[in-house]
């Protein structure tokens, strides 16, 4: 791998997976540049406080950052421009500091009620949902910011929709490499992004599919991006900003994240939410995110395996620290009951 000029790294939201505990605990080494809330859905009337507050809790601190001063951006989804725009400067009025909107969710539900992907069929919609919030929010000095996929069923409208974003008044546009209709099937379309960032004059963050130092060097490669976004990669190898960071200050490779390192940040968030969420849920989501784990590391696979049908938070955390005695092969193919998860199923973006 040659070296690339440093560039920024930003955290991908997640709903259901990515909330102010996680976006703390994953920023928390500085190695990330933003973050991003889950997507707070707008219909038609002006949201309550108390919504905004509940995915952003951030707002609370008036810069709106992580504790470590990693700013986080407020991310909406919907599909009339007014109501949008409307919410958008509620958001300001309660302290976000940037607003992202959300052009790639691919939930039937959403779709159904003309939100997320579906408006990429149309890239006027595009425009007239950025240019509103746009121009609500210019007045009040703050950015409003796009995320894409490369099109609902095809790619065919890819690069309309992205100068659309543009033409809106998007601050920058990030574009998840793929349709809607790919879902999350590999491989992720860094060459499209290219395309995409040699039309545009905003920055344009590559997202999808970057797990590894390779897999961002080879996304940076195709996309000619600077700047990337990381989803899944985070959860499974916490590490991931980090190393890469370091790679691009000193040109040499950290070490395989051990996994104390891994179990400590599973300990730290269950330590966390178990305050204000019932055990079973708590649980319930360290599975998800051991799941998450375990497909790039095989201590993570070998504990998902001990701990896949332990319901009890304390069993469970214990389970995360001592040597596990039991006899399985970490390769073993096991049934993904996380999948069934009510968590996992709401997060079918
Ligand atoms: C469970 C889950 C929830 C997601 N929620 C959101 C969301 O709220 N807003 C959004 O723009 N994208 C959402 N996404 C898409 C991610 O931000 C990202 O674009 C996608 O996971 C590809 O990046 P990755 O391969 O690095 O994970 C979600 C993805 C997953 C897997």
């Amino acid at each position: 791998m040659t070296q690339v000029a440093s560039g920024r790294i930003g955290l991908a939201p997640m709903e259901g997976v990515i909330d102010v505990v996680t976006r703390d605990l994953l920023s928390a080494d500085g190695a990330l540049d933003w973050t991003v809330t889950e997507f707070v859905r707008v219909v038609d009337a002006r949201l309550p406080a108390r919504v905004f507050l509940r995915h952003c809790p951030e707002l609370e601190h008036a810069t709106c950052t992580t504790s470590n001063g990693t700013p986080v951006h407020l991310q909406l989804l919907g599909s009339d421009p007014d109501a949008l725009a409307a919410n958008a400067v509620h958001a300001q009025a309660l302290g976000a500091r940037q607003v992202d909107l959300n052009f790639g969710c691919p939930a039937k539900t959403v779709n159904r009620h003309d939100g997320g992907a579906s408006l990429l069929r149309d890239p006027d919609r595009v425009y007239n949902v950025v240019r509103a919030v746009h121009e609500a929010l210019m007045p009040l000095g703050i950015n409003v910011t796009a995320k894409i996929r490369l099109g609902f069923d095809d790619k065919q409208v890819a690069l309309a929709c992205a100068e659309a974003a543009e033409a809106g008044g998007a601050a920058h546009l990030v574009v998840h490499a793929r349709t809607r209709r790919e879902g999350y099937r590999p491989p992720a379309h860094w060459e499209w992004i290219g395309r995409i960032r040699a039309r545009l004059r905003i920055p344009v963050i590559a997202n999808g599919d970057i797990w590894t130092l390779e897999d961002y060097w080879k996304a940076r490669t195709l996309s000619g991006c600077t700047d990337v976004m990381l989803g899944r990669g985070m959860l499974a190898d916490p590490w991931l900003a980090r190393r890469i960071k370091h790679w691009q200050r000193t040109g040499e490779h950290l070490t395989e994240t051990p996994w104390a390192a891994r179990a400590e940040v599973l300990t730290a968030y269950a330590q966390r939410i178990r305050m204000h969420l019932p055990e079973k849920i708590v649980v319930s989501l360290l599975k998800q995110w051991l799941n998450q784990m375990r497909g790039r590391d095989d201590e993570a696979a070998r504990r998902f395996i001990a701990l896949r049908r332990r319901t009890e938070l304390q069993a469970f955390l214990d389970g995360l620290t001592p040597d596990i005695q039991e006899d399985i092969s970490p390769r073993q193919e096991v049934a993904i009951e996380m999948a069934e998860s009510p968590v996992i199923k709401r997060c079918s973006q």
